[in-house]
Parts: structure tokens; C-alpha cells; sequence
């Protein structure tokens, strides 16, 4: 089954509008404070307002409390919660009560937290890199073993190495953000579209 595609680093209507056309499922708007693609809440609504009805719209977050997460996503319309680092069960279960949750985790917790969500249609996994927005590839290769079902990938995925990740892992949705921009927190259109291509085509 082709994979949902998740573009991350939206700053910009202009780029929301962009990357729904180009055939995205879900946009990522990154709320933690660390990062170069910071978006506001202001900005993250009227981008979230503008893709219609189908596509998904995730608002990520890292090292930030319970309150300012629920408050942020539900300001800026988001309709998924992209959770990274380390956090306990109940925070992410006190999220899953309001939205569906992504949960980034790394290699070494994938089992732990894989047999914790299994079954729960709330908390869907994603493997990413140790550096998130890094633009860096895990050794996708050693992780065929310990891959579960229904878990998404993210980490240095851009156009030229995509097929070959979806060929070895078969995830069950993939996401990227460095290597789709001109700089960040700003997309190269080429990029985006020859990485959606690619993994419609897979
Ligand atoms: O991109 C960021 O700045 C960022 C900051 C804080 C948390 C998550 C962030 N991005 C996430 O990183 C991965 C993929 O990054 P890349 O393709 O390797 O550059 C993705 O999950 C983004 O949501």
C-alpha cells in the first residue's frame, strides 16, 4: 500500500497551498521553540485553513508542557499531535483524549513503545533520526527486523532516496522536512513535488 505522505516545516500559506497541491496527505507546523522553522499559531490557522477538507494537519512539538501543546493545537486548528522526546505514558495518553497522536520515537525505544501502543488506534508511531530536522537517514537496513506494522518513518528522506526506504520498510506513512527546502522553513517546489511523485509511485 503506497504510505501517507507527511511534509513537515510549514511557515507559509503560500507553502501549505503548495504542498497540499502537490499531493501531500499531511503538513507538518513545527510549535517547538528550537527550531529554525518555527511557525506562529496565527500562521499555522490561516495555512491550516487554506488546504480543504482532506489534508491533515499536524502541529509538532518538543521539550513543551501539556498545556501550552493543547493550547497551541487547538489555536492554530491542527488536527493531529506530533509528540517528540522523552515524555511519560500519561502525557501522551492525556493528549490521545484530544487528537490523534504521532509519536516520534527512536530506534531503541521502538519495541518498548511499540508493545505499549499496540492496539490503541490513538497513538500511531514514527521512527525518526536522533537530530530531528536533521536531514540525516537511519540505517534503514538494520531496521527491517524490529519494524512494526503501522509505523511511520522520518529522518533524511528527500526524493533521490525514498523509493529505496519504502522498498525495504514498507512504512506505513513517511515524512520529511530538510531535504524538500531552499532553506529553512522555506520549500523548494521541485523538491517537494518529485518527493511526492516518488512516493506515489512506490
Ligand atoms: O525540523 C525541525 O526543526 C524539528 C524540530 C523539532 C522537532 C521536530 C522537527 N522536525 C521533524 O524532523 C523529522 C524529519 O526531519 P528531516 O527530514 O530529517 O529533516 C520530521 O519528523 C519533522 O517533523
Amino acid at each position: 500500500m503506497t504510505p501517507r505522505l507527511k511534509v513537515c516545516g510549514t511557515t507559509s500559506v503560500q507553502d501549505a497551498v503548495l504542498c497540499a497541491e502537490a499531493g501531500a496527505d499531511a503538513l507538518g507546523f513545527i510549535f517547538a521553540p528550537i527550531s529554525k522553522r518555527l511557525v506562529t499559531p496565527h500562521v499555522a490557522r490561516e495555512a491550516s485553513l487554506s488546504v480543504g477538507v482532506t489534508v491533515a494537519r499536524v502541529g509538532v512539538f518538543l521539550g513543551q508542557g501539556l498545556d501550552e501543546v493543547l493550547r497551541l493545537a487547538e489555536a492554530s486548528r491542527m488536527s493531529v499531535v506530533q509528540l517528540h522526546g522523552p515524555l511519560s505514558p500519561e502525557f501522551v495518553e492525556t493528549v490521545a483524549q484530544f487528537y490523534p497522536v504521532l509519536r516520534v520515537v527512536k530506534v531503541n525505544e521502538l519495541q518498548t513503545e511499540g508493545e505499549r501502543w499496540a492496539g490503541d488506534p490513538r497513538v500511531t508511531l514514527m521512527v525518526d533520526a536522533p537530530n530531528p530536522g536533521g536531514g540525516v537517514p537511519l540505517e534503514w537496513e538494520a531496521l527491517k527486523a524490529v519494524w512494526p506494522a503501522g509505523t511511520w518513518l522520518a529522518g533524511g528522506l528527500g526524493p533521490e532516496n525514498i523509493r529505496e526506504a519504502i522498498h525495504l520498510l514498507r512504512p506505513a506513512g513517511v515524512d520529511a522536512v530538510s531535504r524538500l527546502e531552499r532553506e529553512p522553513g522555506v520549500k523548494n517546489p521541485q523538491a517537494v513535488q518529485a518527493f511526492v511523485d516518488a512516493v506515489k509511485r512506490s
